[in-house]
């Protein structure tokens, strides 16, 4: 896929890896719509991306993937600086059980607002153009986090959710494809304080158990796993990025 002059709009793009998605997209000559809950860092973000790419290739919108008038109008938004909305990445995620209805609508039903927009605004029989919809899961969804369930049945849904719309049902009736990458273990701050972060805090020896083999990969390498995906993937794929090793396809 040439990504030269192509819009995306990525969720989440105000850190980790949705921060690492945006810099390897503009890298590859993309322009990249940057939406997020966090105003602040965003801006910032979106003025330092804009001094090394461009400062026309960058827009950062304030979303919060929970409300979907807000999310309707950063989509708005792109469209109308841009022109064009080309690659919709629902990357935005939180990890804590406690809170777990909010854990539900941001990683599951936040995806699933992100690509109803994304049929609304890119699919053909929507007058659009067709396009790309890349979901972020985590490789929890082949190899339950015991010490987190809640938040693994959100990664389960969201593959899920991608297997069926990306068959090609739906890629004939609308010209987007859908794909979902599965990072593991990727240094970034989604955990903070992982007590607070478990239902129990008697889950702890499970948390350790859960990540005990896995080896810590950059945000970085998981951006660049994302162009290989958008290259190369076929709609309906599930692709695992883990242990800092080249994204290879989950067959199931
Ligand atoms: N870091 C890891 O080890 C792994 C992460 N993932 C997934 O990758 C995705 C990105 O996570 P990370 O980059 O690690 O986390 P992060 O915490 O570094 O970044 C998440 C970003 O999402 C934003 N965000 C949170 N709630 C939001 C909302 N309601 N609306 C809009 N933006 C919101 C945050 O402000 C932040 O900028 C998540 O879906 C996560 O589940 C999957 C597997 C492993
Ligand atoms: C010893 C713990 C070190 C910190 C672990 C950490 O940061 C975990 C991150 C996970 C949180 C959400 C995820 O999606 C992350 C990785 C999930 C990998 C699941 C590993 C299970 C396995 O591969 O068997």
């Amino acid at each position: 896929m040439d990504l030269k002059g192509k819009v995306a709009l990525i969720t989440g793009a105000a850190a980790g890896i949705g921060l690492a998605y945006s810099e390897e997209l503009l890298k590859h000559g993309a322009k990249v719509s940057l939406c997020d809950i966090d105003s602040d860092i965003g801006e910032q973000i979106a003025d330092e991306l804009g001094a090394k790419y461009g400062r026309k290739n960058v827009l950062f919108c304030q979303c919060d993937v929970t409300d979907y008038p807000q999310y309707e109008e950063a989509f708005e938004m792109t469209i109308k600086v841009f022109n064009r909305l080309d690659i919709v990445i629902n990357n935005a995620g939180v990890m804590n059980d406690r809170f777990w209805e909010l854990e539900v609508d941001v990683n599951l039903n936040g995806v699933i607002r992100g690509t109803l927009l994304a049929y609304r605004f890119m699919g053909k029989d929507r007058g659009g153009q067709g396009g790309t919809i890349v979901n972020t899961a985590s490789t929890a969804f082949a190899r339950p986090q015991v010490s987190t369930p809640i938040y693994t049945a959100t990664n389960y849904a969201v593959v899920g959710l991608t297997r069926a719309y990306g068959d090609q049902y739906h890629v004939n009736l609308t010209g987007v494809r859908s794909l979902v990458l599965c990072p593991g273990l990727t240094d970034t701050g989604l955990v903070k304080e992982i007590r607070k972060q478990l239902m129990s805090s008697e889950y702890e020896a499970a948390w350790q158990r859960d990540n005990a083999n896995c080896k810590t990969q950059s945000s970085e390498h998981v951006g660049r796993a994302l162009i290989e995906i958008l290259t190369k993937g076929q709609s309906g794929s599930v692709w695992v990025v883990e242990n800092g090793q080249a994204p290879r396809e989950w067959r199931g």
